[in-house]
């Protein structure tokens, strides 16, 4: 468990960007240290422990990137057709064998090329009668060939420590012949919701109580990070147990993360539960929806308690908690770039403030996808989740979004 020291998350007071947290979780928190050896086919979605170096060139050797015919560009005559007898033939798996000057070879892709090839003509481009093969003018040297390293050279760096696995980085390091990868252990993280007007879905209801939405949402976003998540249940703002059950989840996970209760309303008890064996520091964001975030340590371990409504659960989520899972599984993460949307609405918000403005997409005459604002609002609509396909993040220095104007979105899909 990466013991944390007390004062992990102290920070200068005032409200905070998003950067600065993330700047500080990089600076201050540490690791997890243990690591594992798993096989490849178990390896999606780990976190890399250590840079892996490439023991081959990739491509291994030359080969042909098309069906056609491979030759020595010296034997082209320049600016005519030329013609050259067809020798040998070459299929993927053959061995390379080599070309004999003046005469082309038969080959197809990912055959070696033969030595002394250089260029590969795509059958297309060819006319082959009577064992002559007849070639266009025109092609460089080296067209169609794939060179041995072209992707990567023998000892580079492959895939760099830190790096999340994606089923692609997993073909990148079978290709260079790799069966196991060297990963961080999983992250260990404990939820729980606070609240008395909380209760489970499914169960029965007062008339003043809600069913819990949050925990679930959280341990759905976990869950795709690749986290072993407990679930611990419904607190009940109730001093002594909140404590109690704090200490407990701290001995066990990496991170203890909550919901509710950490703005100033006056029965939030999670504060001082936290603060009977560690320290926590409540920041405020310049953003919306999500202003109070609680960050602190329980014995040690990192605590991060998240508002209560649930779109601020969702962004604080995936723009500042995420930041910190990653700098807690060795994990080298960037925060999600928006990319170029229109607006199709009017809009005017508070200087200094970023906004999250929960939006859908359709595709724009220009090939830029305009976005329409969600009717409703509220952080607390999950609706506005649900029904959407993106946040239109709308930068503090931004006032007013006029129809039409250039705007950052970051897709639904792309934040878990
Ligand atoms: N006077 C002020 N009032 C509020 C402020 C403020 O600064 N001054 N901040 C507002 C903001 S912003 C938010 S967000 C909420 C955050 O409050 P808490 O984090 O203390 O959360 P709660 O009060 O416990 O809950 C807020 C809201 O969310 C519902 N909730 C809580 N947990 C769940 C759950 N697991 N599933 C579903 N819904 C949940 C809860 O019932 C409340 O409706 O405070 C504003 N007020
Ligand atoms: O965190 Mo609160 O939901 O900004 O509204």
């Amino acid at each position: 468990m990466p013991q944390l020291s007390d004062d992990c998350f102290a920070h200068g007071g005032g409200a905070m960007t998003i950067d600065e947290a993330l700047a500080l979780f990089r600076a201050r928190v540490a690791p997890v240290a243990e690591t594992e050896t798993v096989p490849l086919a178990a390896a999606d979605g780990r976190v890399l422990a250590a840079d892996i170096h490439a023991r081959i060139p990739l491509p291994p050797f030359d080969n042909s990137a098309v069906d056609g015919y491979a030759v020595r560009h010296a034997d082209l005559t320049p600016g005519q057709e030329s013609r050259l007898a067809v020798a040998d033939r070459l299929q993927a798996g053959d061995a390379a064998g080599t070309l004999a000057p003046g005469t082309a070879v038969r080959i197809f892709t990912g055959a070696p090329m033969p030595a002394g090839a250089d260029t590969v003509y795509m059958q297309e481009d060819v006319e082959a009668r009577d064992g002559i093969a007849i070639l266009p003018p025109g092609l460089a040297r080296g067209a169609n060939r794939r060179p041995a390293g072209e992707e990567i050279a023998a000892g580079a760096v492959a895939l760099p420590a830190g790096t999340r696995l994606r089923p692609q980085e997993i073909a990148l390091a079978a290709g260079i012949g790799l069966d196991r990868l060297t990963v961080r252990r999983r992250l260990r993280v404990a939820i729980f919701s606070t609240g008395n007007e909380l209760v489970e879905p499914g169960a029965p209801r007062g008339p003043a109580q809600v069913f819990d939405t949050n925990r679930l949402m959280l341990a759905g976003l976990l869950a795709r990070l690749g986290i072993a998540v407990s679930d611990l249940g419904i607190l009940r703002d109730e001093p002594a147990g909140l404590a109690a059950a704090l200490r407990a989840a701290a001995a066990e996970h990496d991170l203890v993360l909550t919901t509710g209760g950490v703005s100033t309303g006056e029965a939030d008890h999670v504060k001082p539960a936290v603060e009977a064996s560690g320290r926590l520091d409540v920041w405020r964001f310049a953003i919306k929806p999500g202003r109070p975030l609680a960050l602190g340590t329980v014995a040690g371990t990192a605590f991060c308690g998240l508002p209560g409504n649930p779109v601020a659960v969702y962004v604080t989520f995936t723009h500042i908690v995420r930041g910190l899972i990653a700098a807690l599984g060795g994990e080298t993460w960037r925060r999600p770039r928006p990319m170029a949307a229109r607006a199709g609405f009017n809009h005017k918000k508070r200087l200094g403030r970023t906004e999250f403005v929960r939006v859908t997409l359709a595709d724009g005459p220009d090939g830029i996808p305009v976005a329409t604002r969600f009717a409703i609002e509220g952080a607390a609509v999950i609706r506005s989740l649900t029904e959407t396909d993106a946040l239109m993040v709308l930068p503090d220095a931004v006032e007013r979004v006029e129809q039409g104007d250039l705007v950052g979105i970051v897709p639904l899909p792309g934040l878990g």
